[in-house]
């Protein structure tokens, strides 16, 4: 080559390289001011929260319910009313959880329901119990969530006649060791800034899947107006300051203490009874007597301990969910380690 080819060779190249930058910055502009069909859903996707969350039409939830047949009904509570639903063309069973119209009514423009749905439809963990989506309409809020069998921790422990004997020293363990889990990872990591408050942590709101894993529901969303059914699980402070995550905790040792002696709050009793007697060692009087006590006692001593530093009256001094989490799960490794006895 000789150098008049060679300098148009080289301005040849340079050129094209010239051509090739313009035509990226033109790419590039274009795909910013036009997305493409396939780069929207993506950018959504970065949101799981408005990714996951279904709306539903309310015709859809009567149709997945028979008209909200009271034959569908598995559970009846303070904020509304949960019937089994499958919807036409699925064959997965769902919970539906119709919130009462007068709880509706009452907080009429006190949250935005459906971005409050969409935030917890973000929620993945094994301990937490999925919500997949909503219905909204005049006077009607309608929650979506996964169907888990087989109960509530509430009614294991004290309704079935089988309940004590299924729920043994080990499965209790598990269980509030899964609990402490899924309310560390709904303090701690949800996408919600500052995380999200349960609320309300009580037994009824421990769903038991067939593995006898616990799985937390009803978290998150708090309708004014709403007494009944939360007094004994909430602290003092709520009264006035409202749900934190210290109350959270509180309720949290409550669900212990119910582990534990296998009684019932009776709207604060339980702590006012059990917590002297375990700080005294009083197991005999305090624990659940329908069950034989472990003979190593370590085990016992020491979630005694986590539940009188839970329910301690000042939320300062409690331990964060995530310290507890850390010494249940140490609890439950001793334990595939060394067993109860
Ligand atoms: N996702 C679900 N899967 C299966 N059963 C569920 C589900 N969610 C709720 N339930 C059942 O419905 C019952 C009623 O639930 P809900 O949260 O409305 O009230 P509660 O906890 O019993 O009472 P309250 O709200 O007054 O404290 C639960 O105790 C549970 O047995």
């Amino acid at each position: 080559m000789n150098t008049a080819e060679e300098i148009a060779y080289n301005f040849f190249l340079s050129l094209l390289a010239i051509i090739i930058i313009f035509l990226n910055i033109a790419l590039l502009l274009s795909c910013r001011k036009n997305p493409s069909p396939e780069t929207e859903p993506e950018l959504e996707d970065s949101s799981p929260a408005a990714a996951k969350a279904r709306a539903y039409q309310l015709s859809d939830i009567d149709a997945a319910t028979d008209g909200f047949n009271p034959l569908r009904i598995i559970g009846q509570g303070s904020s509304g009313t949960v019937y089994a639903a499958v919807f036409p063309g699925d064959d997965d069973l769902v919970a539906v959880k119709r919130i009462h119209p007068s709880l509706v009514l009452l907080n009429a423009g006190g949250f935005e329901f459906s971005s409050v749905i969409k935030t917890l439809s973000s929620a993945h963990h094994p301990n937490i119990a999925p919500v997949l989506g909503f219905s909204q309409a005049p006077g009607e809020r309608i929650v979506v969530m996964e169907f888990i069998g087989i109960q509530n921790l509430n009614h294991l422990l004290h309704e079935s006649p089988d309940g004590a004997s299924l729920l043994d020293w080990r499965r209790r363990l598990t269980i509030a060791a899964g609990v402490a889990r899924g309310i560390e990872y709904l303090h701690e990591r949800m996408s919600a800034p500052g995380g999200t408050i349960h609320g309300c942590v009580k037994p009824s709101k421990v769903l038991i899947d067939e593995r006898f894993r616990a799985k937390v529901c009803d978290y998150g969303i708090r309708f004014n107006g709403r007494r009944r059914g939360i007094v004994g699980y909430v602290d003092a402070e709520y009264w006035n300051r409202g749900a934190s995550k210290e109350s959270d905790v509180y309720g949290f040792g409550v669900v212990l203490l119910e582990l534990l002696t296998g009684r019932k709050s009776e709207e604060g009793l339980l702590v006012k009874w059990a917590v002297p007697l375990l700080k005294e060692m009083r197991f005999g009087e305090v624990l659940d007597p329908r069950l034989v006590a472990p003979s190593d006692m370590k085990m016992i001593v020491r979630l005694g301990k986590v539940a009188s530093a839970c329910v301690g009256n000042c939320r300062m001094s409690r331990p964060t969910m995530v310290q507890v989490a850390a010494i249940l799960n140490c609890l439950e490794l001793d334990h595939d380690r060394f067993g109860f006895d």
